[in-house]
């Protein structure tokens, strides 16, 4: 995959960590990051074979350092880096759902998190970790109990539900992916994720029941590649790609350019009303990470359902990562 594909731009470089660097995820993502000629410095940590990906990643011919830490070296692994990406944790085998991961997960990304609160409290944290519903909410309470919490520093990653949302959506209308864009918006499991086809010009004219096909599939994409790998994990490498590409999103922006506006999951006011005060819709990425919080916009009759079955689930997945850390 060539560098190009991800950004021309090398004004400025970042470090970046990524925490959880030998798993299914973290192998591949470091290896994109590797290729992202934004990235200056790249510090591999995991509890267990972080070295042997750096050792591995770090004989790709572009100029970023690597460099990887063992389990008792996170501290080490953190110093100065400016983005911090979190695939730690485990993945789901079938018949769980993201929820079901929460006991182990909770405690890994908490304890990551007081971590850089520590060491690089300016970092900008990117959450894969699952369920991200819970778990950017436990990382941003980490962070406020540290007194260090800057709600435009912290992401849920749910690019991978913009990838399926624009991959799916091709295949119904016999498009190429670029053409389609699809906003995904509200959070990451099931019901909480709500394409918003209607927003793209492809996509409008699905209807019936292929619209309701398609919103299923994006829902429930991540429970395809489960079942297909049958007990050895979840999506991995779609899920690096995403990673990948929401980094160079963010990393983009850190640098400079303007107009960068994608899909994330954030500290937002949208809903806060409703008791729902992390939600992902289209945001604008600055030089100090979220910049501008775009509205949802208008939504089809269907969307609105959508969007009125999402915002209850959300807050108990907002509201269990909060009662975790307090
Ligand atoms: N946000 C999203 O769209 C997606 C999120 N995920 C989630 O990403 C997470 C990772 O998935 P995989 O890479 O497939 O799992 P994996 O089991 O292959 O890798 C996880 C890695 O985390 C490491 N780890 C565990 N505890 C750690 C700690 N305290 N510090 C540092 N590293 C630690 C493990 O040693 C392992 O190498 C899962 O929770 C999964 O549900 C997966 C796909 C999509
Ligand atoms: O389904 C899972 O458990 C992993 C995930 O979040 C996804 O693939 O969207």
């Amino acid at each position: 995959m060539s560098a190009r594909m991800f950004s021309s731009s090398a004004a400025r470089r970042t470090k970046v960590a990524v925490l959880g660097a030998g798993g299914g995820i973290g192998q591949p993502l470091s290896l994109l990051l590797k290729q992202n000629p934004l990235v200056s410095e790249l510090s591999l940590y995991d509890i267990r074979g972080a070295p042997g990906v750096a050792a591995d990643v770090s004989h790709v011919d572009t100029p970023s350092v690597v460099k990887g830490y063992a389990a008792d070296k996170l501290e080490e692994a953190l110093q100065g880096v400016k983005v911090v990406v979190i695939p730690a944790g485990v993945p789901r085998k079938p018949g769980m759902t993201r929820d079901d991961l929460f006991n182990t997960n909770a405690s890994i990304v908490r304890d990551l998190a007081a971590a850089i609160a520590r060491v690089s409290p300016s970092a900008h944290v990117l959450v894969i970790s699952n369920p991200v519903n819970s778990t950017v909410p436990i990382v941003a309470s980490t962070f406020e109990k540290a007194g260090v919490f800057d709600p435009a520093h912290i992401f849920g990653v749910t690019t991978l539900d913009v990838v399926r949302a624009s991959r799916f959506l091709s295949q119904v209308i016999g498009a190429v992916p670029s053409e389609c864009d699809v906003p995904v918006v509200g959070g990451h499991s099931g019901a909480t994720i709500v394409p918003l086809f209607s927003q793209t010009k492809v996509g409008k004219a699905v209807a019936g029941e292929p619209y309701a096909k398609l919103v299923n599939r994006v829902q429930f994409g991540g429970d395809e590649v489960v079942k297909a790998k049958d007990g050895a994990g979840s999506a991995t490498l779609s899920m690096a790609y995403a990673g990948a590409k929401f980094a160079d999103c963010l990393l983009r922006a850190l640098n400079g350019e303007k107009g960068v506006v994608t899909p994330t999951f954030v500290k937002s006011p949208l809903y806060a009303d409703k008791g729902v005060d992390f939600f992902a819709s289209l945001i604008e990425l600055g030089p100090n990470g979220v910049q501008k919080i775009n509205p949802v916009g208008n939504l089809t009759p269907e969307e609105q359902k959508l969007l009125e079955a999402c915002l209850p689930d959300l807050k108990k997945n907002i509201d269990k990562g909060k009662a975790f850390v307090a």
